[in-house]
């Protein structure tokens, strides 16, 4: 099941007009809209009094709607503009509203800030003065709102284009834009609410929705549950994070193929030596392997290179992470893979490829036949089909060394056990988001991989 769309505010303009073409008047969607926004601005404001703020376009149309409606409730509201408003729909919501405008340079404080100023119009940062304004009225609110999107936040790319106060409510109309979920807008909003005003929209690129997961069957066993392989490498401790989180994330049998014989880890990992290349060769010719996993402590040496090609020419199901995707060419990538950079390995794979974090992920996965998950405080799933899934919110904690390598585990195990890479990495992702949320505060990775259980435990 797919989560709710996130669309750019081209494809978000081209929703609206399809609304339009199908009848509805642009007044009554904006209605719409503020009727949405007021309604939750009502439950969060408990009836302090409000100033709103409303700019030039139909994102100050919505903040005119906002402040009738909620007068009319009772609320004590206050409305400061930037100017005339310049849109139909924006010049009727205004006449409409029977209250006085103050300018926006002149505007006292309120306890409530709602920022209708810009929404998916906005096409450069905010003047100084405005951007001033804005910081200076929501430094003095209890409780600051934006209506759609924080006013200079580019709504494509997730940039800051002036600066932007911290908003304890978002109320997205419509649908996600990748504002709402890319760092670092993401990170101005506490909470993000998605509106529904009859929008119909287009769900290839998403919200990362929590995974239904199923128990093993009646007639599960440990190879039909899924045999995941792990190359180990010169740095074995990376090898035995990702075996951990391969086995607890649900894969029926993991072997670890290491460097030299260690005796550490659980007894259901079953660890091999596989140094040279004929016993990795030998290790990995096995049809039964479902997700074989490389680079996590694999090393980048001539030694890493040739179990990296060994590894390749195995034609499994593969996971690439972490020193693999500094040792690969991007046209060297067996289609059908799951890679997992960070922001590093990605530049070093993929180049500087323009747009935003979730156009960077689609466009490396489309040339390379994968799926890519591009990590991070915002991580992108990308397929090569122009599928993608956008989690946000994940715990700061797991900015530790081997968090990467428990994720990448998580892949291969969820690759195992279903068999579809996009399923298994958004599984994954959001597996390890949660397992974080549960660790708490202070975790390591070692601990990480404790929660996993119970993570899964909650998607049953
Ligand atoms: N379509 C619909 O019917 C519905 C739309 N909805 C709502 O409308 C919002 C999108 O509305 P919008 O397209 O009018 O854009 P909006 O963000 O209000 O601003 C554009 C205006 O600002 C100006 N401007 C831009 N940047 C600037 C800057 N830095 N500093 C100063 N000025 C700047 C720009 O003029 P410019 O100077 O660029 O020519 C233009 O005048 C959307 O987010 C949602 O809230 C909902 O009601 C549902 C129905
Ligand atoms: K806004």
């Amino acid at each position: 099941m797919a989560g709710s769309a996130i669309l750019t505010a081209d494809a978000m303009r081209a929703a609206e007009q399809a609304v339009f073409d199908a009848g509805v008047e642009p007044y009554a969607l904006m209605e719409r809209a503020g009727t949405a926004a007021a309604e939750l601005i009502w439950r969060a404001s408990c009836g302090r009094d409000m100033l709103v703020l409303c700019g030039p376009g139909n994102n100050g149309g919505d903040g005119y709607v906002v402040a009738r409606l909620l007068a009319a409730r009772g609320v004590p509201v206050r409305v400061a503009a930037m100017g005339e408003s310049r849109t139909e729909s924006g010049i009727q919501a205004r006449s409409l509203w029977t209250g006085s405008v103050e300018a926006l340079a002149d505007a006292r404080p309120a306890s409530v800030l709602v920022d209708a100023l810009f929404g998916t119009g906005l096409a450069r940062g905010l003047d100084d003065d405005v951007a001033g304004r804005l910081c200076a009225l929501a430094e003095r609110a209890t409780h600051i709102h934006a209506i759609d999107l924080p006013s200079g936040v580019a709504t494509d790319s997730g940039a800051l284009l002036s600066p932007v106060p911290d908003y304890d409510l978002c109320i997205a109309l419509g649908a996600w834009k990748p504002a709402h979920w890319l760092q670092p807008a993401a990170g101005t909003v506490r909470q993000a609410v998605l509106a529904d005003i009859g929008i119909a929209c287009d769900d290839r690129v998403h919200a990362l929705m929590p995974p239904r997961l199923k128990a093993p069957g009646a007639d599960a066993h440990k190879y039909r549950r899924g045999l995941v392989a792990v190359v180990g490498g010169a740095m074995a401790g990376a090898g035995r994070l990702a075996s951990r989180a391969a086995a607890v994330g649900g894969a029926g049998y993991v072997r670890r193929l290491a460097m030299e014989a260690d005796h550490a880890g659980p007894d259901a990992i079953v660890a091999s030596v596989a140094a040279t290349p004929d016993r990795l060769a030998g290790a990995l010719d096995d049809r039964r392997i479902a997700a074989l996993l490389v680079g996590p402590g694999l090393g980048r040496d001539d030694a890493a290179r040739a179990r990296m090609g060994i590894a390749l020419a195995a034609r499994r199901p593969l996971v690439l992470d972490a020193d693999a995707l500094m040792l690969l060419d991007a046209d060297a990538v067996p289609p059908g893979s799951v890679l997992t950079p960070h922001d590093g390995e990605f530049a070093a794979l993929f180049g500087d490829l323009p747009g935003s974090k979730i156009d960077r992920a689609l466009a490396a996965a489309r040339r390379c036949g994968s799926v890519v998950v591009a990590k991070g405080a915002d991580s992108v799933i990308a397929a090569p089909d122009g599928r993608a899934a956008v989690a946000r919110g994940a715990s700061h904690w797991l900015s530790t060394a081997g968090t990467g390598d428990v994720l990448a585990g998580l892949v291969a195990g969820r690759l195992a056990v279903t068999g579809d890479p996009f399923r298994a990495a958004c599984e994954a992702v959001w597996l390890h988001g949660e397992a974080a949320r549960l660790a708490g505060a202070a975790f390591i990775a070692d601990g990480l991989i404790g929660c996993i259980a119970p993570a899964i435990a909650g998607r049953l």
